[in-house]
Order: C-alpha cells, then structure tokens, then sequence
C-alpha cells in the first residue's frame, strides 16, 4: 500500500460518522514535520502532546504518531519535485485526522502552494484559527483579553481555486479581448469599463454552495459557545465586488434565516423587532426609518422594499423572535472587510466568530492572532466532513529555522485543537493551562520576551515546550 512509509504496528484508525470523528483509545495520526522552522517546532510539539495525553489518561489513551512526508524533506526521500508524494495522501486518507507543521511556497513561478493542495485534495472547506489571549502575553495592543474570536474562514475558493493568466499570454490576451469587446458591452451594468491590455488576470470564483457550508460551519459552532458568545459576523467586500463578496453574505444570511430559523435573528432583524418592542405602534415605514439612516433621501421604489422587508420580518417571526425572544438567539450580522480590521482593535468585546471568504480570512487570522501576541500564538484546523488537518496560522519562518528558537505555541495550540476535535478535552486542557501559566511566569520564547517589559531571557524553544509539561500541575 504505501511506498516508503510503515503505519506504526501498534493503534487504530479514526473514523468518521456524520461528520464526526469516532476516535479508538490508541489512534493512530499522521504527522509532516513542515519545512523551514518545522524542525524546531514539531518535537516540541509531540513531546507537549504525549506529556499532556499519558498525564491526562495515566497510559490509558496514547497517539501513535505516524511520519508523513511533504515539502523538502519528501523531495529527500523520494526524490526531487516529489513534494507532496502518494503515500502522504493515501496516509492521510486512511487515518483521517493528521497535524503538520508549515510547507513552504515560492513566490511567483514554482509549485502551487503545497498547504492549499492538501485543503483541496481533502476538501477541507473550513480553516478554523481561533485568536485568543493568555493572561500575561505581551501585545502590542493595550486590551489584547478582550479579543476572543475565531475566524471561519472558507478554504477551497476565492484565491484557492484563483485562476490566472499571465500578463502578455495567448489566452491572457484572448481572454481580455472577448472581455472588452463582448462581454463587457453586453449589459449596461459595466459601464465604458475596459481591461488594460497589459493586465494580468485573475478569476475567483465564490459559490453558493462553499459559502453556505462554510457559513453553517460557523454557525453550529456558534451554538456551542456561551451566550454572550453567540454571534457570527459575515466578513465581505460586498460594496466594491456584488456578485462574489456581497454573494456571499447574502448567502450567508439566506442560510441563516432557512436552515436555522429558529435559532438565528440577524442585526436588521433584531432593530426591527427592537423598534415594535419600544413602541408597538410604530409604523411600517417609522420603523424602516430607523432601521435605514438614509431612508428619506432613497427612492420610492427603495424605500418601498425596506417597508416591506419590515412588514415581513413582523408577519414572519414576530411571534418566534418578538418581545425580547430574539436576544436569545444566535445574532448573525455582517461587517465589510475593511472596517473589520478596525472593528476588532478599536471594539474586539463585540465579536465572536467572523465567517469569511477565503483572502480576507488569510489576512484577518494574521491580523488577530497579532493583536493576542503574535503568530507564535495563532492556531488553526483544516476541517472537511471527512478528514482535518490541523496546522498553525503562520508559515516556515525560514530566518529562525533550526536554530531552537521559534515560538512553537501556534503548532502546539493546533495540537490542543485537534485533542479537543478528538473528545479528548481533558489533555487539552492540561496543555491550556501549562501554556497560560508558563506564558503568566515570564517563561517565553524570543518573540514574546522582546515585548515583555522589563526584558526577560527568552528561552529556546524546546525549553518552552519544558516550560509547559511542568506547568500542568
Ligand atoms: N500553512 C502554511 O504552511 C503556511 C506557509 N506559508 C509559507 O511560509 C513561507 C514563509 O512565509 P512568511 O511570509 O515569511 O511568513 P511566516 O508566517 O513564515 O513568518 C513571518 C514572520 O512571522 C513571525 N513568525 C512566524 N512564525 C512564528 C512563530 N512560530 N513564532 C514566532 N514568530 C513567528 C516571524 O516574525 P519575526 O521574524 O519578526 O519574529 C516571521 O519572520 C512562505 O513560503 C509561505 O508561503 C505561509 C503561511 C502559512
Ligand atoms: O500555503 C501558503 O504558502 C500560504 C498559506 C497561508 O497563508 C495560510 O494558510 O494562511
Ligand atoms: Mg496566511
């Protein structure tokens, strides 16, 4: 079956029903080290998840660790450009729930992103990467603990499945000459719009279908958080691109008022339900007033809809939301991409999970995980309805690899994400609390020392890893 590799002689395999995992006592999980500072990280991080899994279970559960290989050192086994090799897939497959460290991706020519291939190649259709703080992390930020939030971010489209032709190409210039000459003039909604001729082009495609499961994703997680918890903010461009970032909201929001009528009220709803509330006998169009700051200067036909879109909401789910019901359900708004990453420095406190399109969630778990202490503290799940990989948010850091130094919090947060996905919260937990009480002591690694006042010796990265196992207490 496989080439080069042995599954360990001794485990069993995860399965999977309804989508979710079936985990034996002793599963058997493939791991890639990852390139550039993966060297330094992935001990580290085994070593943090044995300690926590054999003192949580006293030798009762144990992960048998399975060596897969991608990025350069698979080209070491198995030749050169075999970066991504058969026997990784198939390992992958077989066992369902894998954790890996960073591959690297060249800029510009030379392969496809090997981290984007795996999501593809399993469908893993959600990227997860929580952001959140722990006690004594020095930030940048003044109030880093009130930022508590997860990025749902769709993982197989947008930019993942981009297609591009290169600036001068045959079919490049095919392309933007059907564009400007056909396409373009007919209809009217595109204007005098013309493609300069010495463009590149890029397609990102954003579908129905990715959207809303990704958005219901997003919103069963919702529903496991704490009250006050219980939002999901739909993160877009909808003003400047209608059919793919302000698709995709409406999407989002379609779902969210169909599949989960009854456990969701979106924002305009709960302003409308909020108006009748206060005055029962408010107008239709007062209310739409309200909702709509610009109601008075639109036009009739406009302002017509927002009438309606109150009336409906009243007629539809007055009696399930109203007199107050709906602030007990999950809140769903949406926030466009620009003014989210304002909105979560200047009021962090008022968002839980952001549910995004694919770029915007690449720079906005990077933006997030920075607030809390950087990338060294920002996680992540690749999660499909078959299989996860789980992985840090950042890449391979190629300037610190092999020197021990590296931060390996984000790998070994990963890692408490994935004992969590498994049921096995009770060794996650252990690792929760040596990482916040290690990080509470001043015990970090260089990233976290320079912002620490007054300086503290950073310590290596596997002596953080040390850190952690002594702190579980
Ligand atoms: N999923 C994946 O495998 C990903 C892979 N990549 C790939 O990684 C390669 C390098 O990308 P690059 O743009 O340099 O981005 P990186 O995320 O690798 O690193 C950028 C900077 O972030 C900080 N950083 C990253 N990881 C850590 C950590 N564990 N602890 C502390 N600080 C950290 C370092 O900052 P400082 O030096 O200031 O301390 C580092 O120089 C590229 O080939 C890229 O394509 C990128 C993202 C994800
Ligand atoms: O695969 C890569 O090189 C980059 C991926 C990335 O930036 C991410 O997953 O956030
Ligand atoms: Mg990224």
């Amino acid at each position: 079956m496989y080439e080069k590799i042995t599954p360990p002689t001794t485990g069993a395999k995860i399965t999977f029903k309804n989508g979710e995992p079936v985990v034996p006592e002793n599963p058997i999980i493939p791991f890639i080290r990852g390139d550039g500072t993966g060297i330094d990280i992935w001990p580290a991080t085994e070593k943090v998840l044995d300690a926590a899994v054999a003192k949580a279970y006293n030798g009762t559960r144990k992960i048998s660790w399975f060596k897969v290989y991608a990025g350069d050192e698979a080209c070491d086994l198995y030749g050169t450009y075999q970066y991504l090799p058969q026997d990784t897939l198939t390992a992958i497959k077989e066992y369902g729930v894998a954790i890996k460290g960073p591959l690297t991706t060249p800029v510009g020519g030379g392969i496809r992103s090997l981290n984007v291939a795996l999501r593809q190649i399993f469908d893993l259709y959600t990227c997860v990467r929580p952001c959140r703080y722990y006690a004594g992390t020095p930030s940048p930020h003044k109030t880093p603990e009130k930022l508590d939030v997860i990025v749902y971010r769709e993982n197989t489209e947008d930019i993942y499945l981009g297609i591009e032709w290169k600036q001068g190409s045959e079919i490049g210039n095919r392309l933007i000459k059907i564009l400007n000459e056909e396409l373009i003039p007919a209809t009217s909604e595109h204007g005098k719009k013309q493609i300069p001729l010495d463009a590149g082009i890029g397609i990102k495609p954003i579908s129905k279908t990715g959207s809303q499961r990704l958005v219901r994703r997003a919103i069963k997680h919702a529903l496991l958080l704490p009250k006050n918890k219980q939002q999901v903010t739909l993160v877009h461009k909808g003003n400047i691109m209608k059919y793919t970032e302000g698709a995709f909201r409406d999407w989002g929001y379609e779902l969210a008022t169909t599949e989960f009528r009854q456990e969701t009220v979106t924002e305009r709803e709960s302003w409308i339900l909020g108006n009748k509330e206060k005055n029962p006998n408010i107008s239709a169009e007062e209310n739409a007033r309200q909702i709509d700051p610009g109601f008075d200067a639109l036009t009739p036909e406009k302002k017509a809809q927002i009438v309606k879109e109150v009336e409906t909401v009243l007629n539809t789910i007055w009696e399930s939301h109203g007199n107050g019901k709906w602030q007990e359900k999950i809140m769903v708004n949406d926030r466009i991409a620009d003014s989210i990453f304002q909105q979560i420095q200047t009021r962090p406190d008022e968002y839980s999970i952001l549910a995004t399109m694919n770029l915007n969630g690449d720079y906005l778990s990077d933006a997030a995980a920075a607030i809390v202490g950087g990338l060294g503290m920002g996680p992540g799940a690749n999660i499909g309805d078959s299989c996860a990989i789980f992985e840090a948010t950042h890449g391979t850091a190629p300037k610190h690899a092999g020197l021990d130094k590296i931060n390996p919090g984000s790998v070994i947060l990963s890692g408490v994400m994935m004992l969590e996905y498994m049921g096995w919260q009770e060794a996650a937990d252990l690792i929760k609390k040596g990482l916040g009480d290690a990080i509470a002591n001043g015990q970090v690694t260089y990233d976290l020392a320079r912002l620490i006042e007054p300086p503290v010796q950073p310590l290596k990265c596997s002596e953080f890893a040390d850190a952690i196992i002594k702190h579980f207490g």
